[in-house]
């Protein structure tokens, strides 16, 4: 399997985002990371990011700013972050800008590049700290463009992280297109006119033992409008040791960090291979690392729970379809039919193999191991096969982890001892005219055990032109 080649980033930055959307380029595969996650349909109040009326805090009615400071913990509990309202900001100096902002992406490419960074800093222009008081902490803003983009549904304005700050403060134009996640869904920050949005960051989370949370967050791209946004980021001292206050550690909340030094560096580092740096503080690192972010993926999408008359993953008896009994036979070829039509695979009961060798030791497995730009995985070498037909087998072990999504909703290919599955290719559905289905399906991981599954793909001969059967196309399918 020929994985798609990636461009070192040196050679990337050599062409700005701006630029290549200028000339209408395709993205490189760098910027292929969305996968078809969805967004929260932000209906009921509890699913959207609180909104805080800072002038209500200094308040001179008692009751109106216990309740906005009772709000304003609850925010940054559960959400980390807040549309701040009331402010004080006058409009006309935050309109002034974004002025200033789309004034300076709308200059040349040519001057803008004598201000840009190296990829060891990070993609974009200036970026000077600003420092406030040496002894204290440092501000750093950050002006982000993000282009319009053909494939919102593949590219990211901004992969998924969290910010290393204490805090920070973003000023939105009025192009949605931020995110936040909150119980495993990306729930999008409404463009509210002249609010803040103020969003947590890791070293706040430290200091507080955990309360306040530093939420993920990613920017999607629009298709139509570019966005511009300003990101403001309070950084702590950076010589300072930081670490939970000793108001918030008592029996029931259990120190969850230590006490460290540079935060700030330790997180670019993580920040830049798509990792979040929090374990880092982690007062107790279990099993090593939190997984990278590239591998956090999964929306709140749920499985359901099929209690009651439930669709099954249909199981096919092979041995029936060469029954000597002709209604036993028609019978079965009917649900093989009836399966590839509506699920685009089947179950069929044999045997087990494969656990051996995952049980080989690393160094074997190493041997066989794949490069990054091919997947991640050992062997995957091509087996020239008679039938070419656009299909792959599976064969699961005892543990459930494979789902197909069917009418929008995963399905959980339960285990069979000794059955196989077979699922329909994309090739197969294009050589059927869409009469039979490629089903979307996906892997979920499990907290305890390990899994191992064995995959059979068969391919058409790659330089055979296929299409849709004649046979299967007529007025009724075009
Ligand atoms: O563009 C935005 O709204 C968010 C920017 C952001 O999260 C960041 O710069 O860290
Ligand atoms: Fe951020």
């Amino acid at each position: 399997m020929a994985g798609a080649s990636l461009l070192p980033m040196e050679v990337l930055l050599l062409k700005r985002v701006q630029e290549r959307v200028l000339d209408s380029e395709e993205p490189p595969p760098q910027y292929i990371c969305r996968n078809g996650d969805t967004t929260e349909d932000v209906s009921s109040p509890s699913s959207m990011i609180p909104i805080i009326d800072l002038s209500l805090l200094s308040s001179s009615t008692p009751w109106a700013k216990e309740e906005e400071l009772e709000k304003l913990k609850s925010a940054l509990c559960s959400w980390g972050c807040f549309q701040a309202i009331g402010h004080g900001i006058s409009s006309s100096f935050l309109d002034k800008i974004r002025q200033v902002a789309r004034e300076f992406f709308e200059q040349p490419m040519e001057k803008k590049k004598k201000l840009a960074k190296t990829v060891e800093e990070f993609e974009g222009y200036g970026a000077d700290p600003i420092p406030v008081d040496p002894a204290e902490a440092c501000l750093n803003a950050r002006f982000n463009y993000y282009s319009p983009c053909q494939w919102p549904d593949l590219v990211l304005g901004l992969k998924p992280h969290a910010d290393g700050s204490g805090h920070t403060k973003i000023l939105q134009d009025d192009t949605e297109g931020l995110q936040v996640l909150k119980n495993d869904q990306w729930v999008t920050v409404p463009t509210i006119p002249h609010a803040l949005l103020v969003l947590i960051g890791d070293q706040m989370e430290i200091m507080t033992n955990g309360v306040f949370k530093s939420p993920v967050h990613r920017v999607l791209t629009n298709s139509e409008r570019e966005r511009i946004s300003v990101a403001v980021f309070y950084y702590p001292e950076p010589n300072k040791e930081i670490g939970p206050e000793d108001g918030l550690v008592d029996e029931e909340r259990p120190k969850l960090f230590k006490k460290m030094k540079d935060y700030g560096d330790i997180h670019r580092k993580y920040y830049l291979k798509g990792m979040r740096a929090i374990h880092t503080a982690k007062e107790r690192v279990l099993n090593g690392e939190e997984p990278p972010l590239r591998y956090i993926c999964k929306g709140s999408d749920t499985t359901k729970d099929f209690s009651s008359p439930s669709p099954q993953i249909p199981i096919i008896d092979l041995s029936l379809l060469s029954s000597p009994t002709p209604w036993a036979k028609e019978e079965e070829f009917e649900k093989l039919k009836s399966a590839l039509c509506s699920w685009g695979c089947f179950q069929i009961k044999i045997c087990q193999v494969a656990r051996e060798f995952f049980e080989l030791p690393m160094e074997e497995k190493k041997k066989l191991a794949k490069g990054v730009g091919e997947f991640e995985g050992y062997g995957d070498d091509h087996i020239p096969a008679e039938d070419g037909s656009g299909h792959t087998i599976i064969l699961q072990d005892d543990v459930e982890g494979l789902q197909v999504l069917k009418n929008d909703q995963w399905v959980t290919v339960p285990t069979i001892p000794h059955a196989l599955l077979v699922l329909i290719g994309d090739q197969m559905e294009i050589m059927t005219n869409g009469v039979f289905k490629s089903p979307v399906h996906r892997v979920l991981t499990t907290s305890e055990r390990e899994s191992m599954s064995v995959a059979v793909f068969f391919y058409p001969e790659p330089n055979k032109e296929i299409g849709p059967e004649d046979g299967l196309v007529n007025e009724e399918r075009p």
